[in-house]
């Protein structure tokens, strides 16, 4: 089950490169979207880690968008005929960070197509490969996981806990309510019209799930400024998996906990208490 089909074989290796001048009226959204009101965001300033999402975005013209508001398969990305796209993880290493107001380039390869049977049914996951550069200089490398799941049972809402579990030692957390506001402006800003995150009705009646889906992005994004504000090292290298999807019906947790002088491991709670999201940061040394 583990072997690309020769169908989506050509797809790999191909590559689309864009630029983006990383315009400070961008950042200063993404912060309000944050609610940061600190952070110094002039022209030349560095871009927080994570941040460069809000840029290079895509430019696919609206009569080429599909049914869920993606741009339609077979062009960059390959014809997968399952449906249910999810951003289902990450990994990144940051090498400098990008310059507010200058020019930069994304270069994306497809670097690995694997289709696999999970509990949720027929999955297939695309790697795709970033590369984002200023003055010719890596910035930052990076690659994500997208998967495609053919359509299954709905998705059941989740149960509430009374009260959240004890931190481990050390760690801090934050209680984010996704409300479709924060859902709303994150969508926009990464200009990604996927409705499962904006149209209730479509994601609960076409795509199965109890509510509006909040971005595994944001939740990553998230995460990283817990990282950022309560931690306050540079970060070097950055990874996640989503395990299960949040949704805009409650409340959930993010949480930081240090395991060692360099490493920390980070979680989205669910309001169920279950790990929806597993991410870890490597700093830079002290
Ligand atoms: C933006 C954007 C979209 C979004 O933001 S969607 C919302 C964010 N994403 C999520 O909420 C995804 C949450 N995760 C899930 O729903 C499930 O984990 C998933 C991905 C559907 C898979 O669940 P399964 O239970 O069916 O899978 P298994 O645990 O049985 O594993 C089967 C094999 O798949 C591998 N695998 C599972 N999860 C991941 C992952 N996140 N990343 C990479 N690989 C994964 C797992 O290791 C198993 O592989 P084997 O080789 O061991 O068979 C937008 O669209 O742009």
């Amino acid at each position: 089950m583990n072997d690309v089909t020769t169908d989506y074989a050509e797809w790999i290796g191909r590559q689309e490169t864009t630029d983006d001048d990383l315009s400070q009226t961008l950042a200063l959204a993404a912060a309000a979207m944050l609610d940061d009101t600190q952070t110094c965001l002039g022209t030349g300033s560095a871009l927080p880690p994570l941040w460069h999402w809000f840029y290079f975005l895509p430019r696919v013209p609206q009569m080429l968008l599909g049914i869920d508001g993606h741009p339609q398969r077979g062009g960059f990305m390959p014809p997968i005929p399952y449906p249910r796209r999810m951003f289902a993880g990450a990994r990144m290493r940051f090498h400098h960070p990008l310059l507010i107001g200058q020019p930069a380039r994304r270069a994306a390869t497809i670097r690995d197509i694997r289709l696999k049977s999970g509990r949720s049914g027929k999955l297939a996951f695309v790697s795709v490969c970033y590369g984002y550069y200023q003055d010719d200089r890596l910035c930052i490398e990076e690659e994500q996981d997208i998967v495609y799941r053919e359509p299954g049972p709905a998705v059941a809402c989740p149960r509430m806990l009374d009260e959240w579990p004890p931190l481990p030692a050390g760690a801090c957390a934050r209680i984010v309510t996704p409300d479709p506001r924060l859902l709303f402006r994150f969508s926009a800003l990464t200009f990604n019209a996927h409705r499962i995150h904006y149209d209730r009705p479509y994601a609960m009646k076409e795509e199965g799930y109890p509510g509006l889906v909040v971005h595994g992005p944001l939740t990553a994004v998230l995460l990283m400024e817990l990282v950022r504000q309560e931690v306050a090292r540079p970060v070097q290298e950055f990874s996640f998996r989503g395990l299960t999807p949040l949704f805009d019906l409650a409340p959930f947790r993010i949480v930081c906990t240090p395991v060692n002088e360099r490493q920390c491991a980070l979680e989205a709670q669910a309001p169920d208490g279950a790990t929806a999201m597993r991410a870890s940061v490597e700093l830079a040394p002290v």
